[in-house]
């Protein structure tokens, strides 16, 4: 059995591991038992001050006021700057921090594996019950029950799997070739392409086509509408719903204009979705024995084994939000990256150009180097790089080391676990041979997709878009270089990090020679 001491600043596991890294000579000894007893309490709530004094967490790193408040962090969250003050506070303080009153990171490859077992994984925390909108049900990404998310992993995996998405390789296919199309033609006309634009198009239509049965022809409009504005704000209205829930709650009735802003957007987020779906529906009800499949088709006659019409609405939303910046901020990345340096541009292109004509993904999952380059741009540029909060089971566990009471938020941010220097040689260099040879501990830090039974359901989708978009892209612009037009350079592409990532300066400007 483990025992708990207490130093007068906290509890501690007293587990082999933890005495190699703590010193507690002067502690009295009290059973875990007893310890588990004062730790059981709604963590979630617990923002009063006293959580300071009292905390059993009170001895794990981190700057002071992390332990008497959330302000500084949630500082940082609102400013799209989380994933790099955490960073931050991992290189002072170690791999274990305290970021706020109840919350704790970590940056360890068995902090990971422990957090997100397949096993026995940790539920999700409740900021994803803050993220949800309210009035929407729960979705495969933000339920926090795991019967619920079970049930609906259980009926939308089939048909995004690997071996299935072969039957929907063609609207990737035609998506991502005339995403460089429209690319070709901004360059003649502008001088340059914002490519975040057009990758931006390319995977929402992806999307949209798969989830709809119908694209949002965002491609052929060719430029920002109301549905890609919206999609925009998505993610810095994620961190306004988490860090004042009660606000937004009320917004209708408040003169704050962003609030009010908030409930409109969602609301027509909402309407996109319930409007595309109606429309698909009526094209089964038409054509029942043959409609256009999509990755939801089958959720329409699963009858009373399926889902019911607003579970479909809700996971439908989750789709087309999870599956388009995602995407396609990973796409722009990794255009500005490989554009930056010649030696790796050159490697990629007379791999590429080695391709049939009439390649297909087969061809493409088979270049050695197009996936070092796409792994390296998941690691460098994870489009979900804060952290995964996830609730410490009740009877809490011992993590690394140091005791977490059940109901304690823990999380791991892929920002971190991507650059840490004892893995990854010079972390900050984007370099695609690091994965010629990838070791064990490269392997299993690398998590841009989550982990565990919540690891992201659109990987394979989102590997096949990278792929046939890059090979597509360079093939045919094989001198492609950043440009400096409309003064772009490096500070553009910043990182701006709320729960997805995006360059600050909403641009990427690429021209072909
Ligand atoms: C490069 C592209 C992508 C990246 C980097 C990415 C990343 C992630 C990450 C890190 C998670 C775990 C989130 C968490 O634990 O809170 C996740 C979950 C999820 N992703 Fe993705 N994603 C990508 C593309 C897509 C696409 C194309 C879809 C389209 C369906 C999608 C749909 C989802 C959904 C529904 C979940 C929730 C899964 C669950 O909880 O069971 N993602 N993604």
């Amino acid at each position: 059995m483990f025992e708990v001491q207490y130093s007068g600043n906290g509890y501690h596991c007293t587990s082999p591991a933890y005495f190699n890294r703590r010193n507690h000579s002067s502690g009295t000894t009290t059973s875990v038992f007893a310890v588990r007893r004062l730790r059981e309490r709604d963590w979630r709530k617990d923002r009063h001050i006293f959580v300071g004094i009292r905390s059993p967490i009170s001895s794990i790193p981190g700057p002071w006021y992390s332990q008497w408040t959330f302000i500084v962090l949630q500082y940082h969250w609102l400013r799209g700057q989380r994933a790099l003050y955490v960073e931050r506070l991992h290189q002072k303080y170690g791999p274990v921090v305290r970021i706020s009153p109840n919350e704790v990171e970590f940056s360890s490859i068995t902090a990971a594996k422990r957090i997100h077992s397949h096993r026995a994984p940790f539920p999700k925390a409740v900021f994803y019950d803050k993220i949800r909108i309210q009035s929407m049900l729960p979705n495969v990404f933000n339920s926090t029950d795991f019967d619920y998310h079970a049930r609906h992993r259980r009926l939308l995996s089939a048909p995004i799997s690997q071996s299935h998405l072969k039957a929907v390789e063609g609207v990737v296919k035609a998506r991502a070739d005339l995403a460089v199309q429209r690319i070709r033609e901004e360059m003649k006309t502008r001088g340059a392409a914002d490519v975040l634009k057009w990758w931006q198009f390319m995977a929402t239509d992806v999307i949209g086509e798969l989830t709809f049965g119908d694209s949002f022809r965002m491609l052929e409009q060719g430029r920002v509408n109301q549905y890609i504005k919206d999609l925009n704000m998505v993610g810095m209205f994620a961190s306004l719903r988490t860090t004042f829930p009660t606000t937004v709650k009320f917004a209708s009735y408040l003169p704050i204009p962003i609030f009010r802003n908030h409930n409109a957007t969602m609301d027509r987020l909402r309407s996109y979705t319930r409007e595309s779906l109606q429309r698909y529906r009526s094209l089964v009800a038409a054509d029942p024995w043959n409609p256009k499949p999509t990755l939801f088709t089958n959720l329409f006659r699963a009858g009373e084994e399926g889902l019911s019409q607003d579970e479909i609405e809700t996971d439908a939303q989750a789709y087309i939000v999870a599956g388009s910046d995602t995407t396609s901020q990973t796409m722009t990345y990794l255009t500005w990256a490989v554009c930056r340096d010649s030696a790796i541009k050159q490697r990629l292109v007379e791999e590429v150009a080695s391709l049939p004509d009439d390649y297909i993904d087969d061809h493409l999952m088979k270049l050695h180097y197009l996936n070092q380059v796409i792994e390296e741009t998941l690691r460098l540029y994870a489009a979900a790089p804060s952290g995964l909060p996830r609730e410490v089971p009740k009877g809490g566990c011992e993590i690394d080391g140091y005791w977490m009471p059940g109901g304690l938020t823990v999380a791991t941010q892929a920002y971190s676990m991507h650059r840490n220097p004892a893995i990854y040689i010079d972390p900050e260099r984007f370099n695609p041979s690091r994965w010629e040879n990838a070791s064990k501990e490269m392997k299993d830090s690398w998590m841009p997709f989550g982990g565990g039974s919540r690891t992201c359901i659109g990987m394979h989708l989102a590997k096949m878009e990278l792929r046939r978009a890059t090979a597509e892209f360079f093939r045919t612009f094989p001198y492609a270089r950043v440009s400096s037009l409309e003064s772009f350079d490096d500070a553009d592409m910043e990182q701006v990090t709320y729960f997805l990532v995006y360059p600050k300066g909403k641009k990427c400007l690429i021209q072909a020679s």
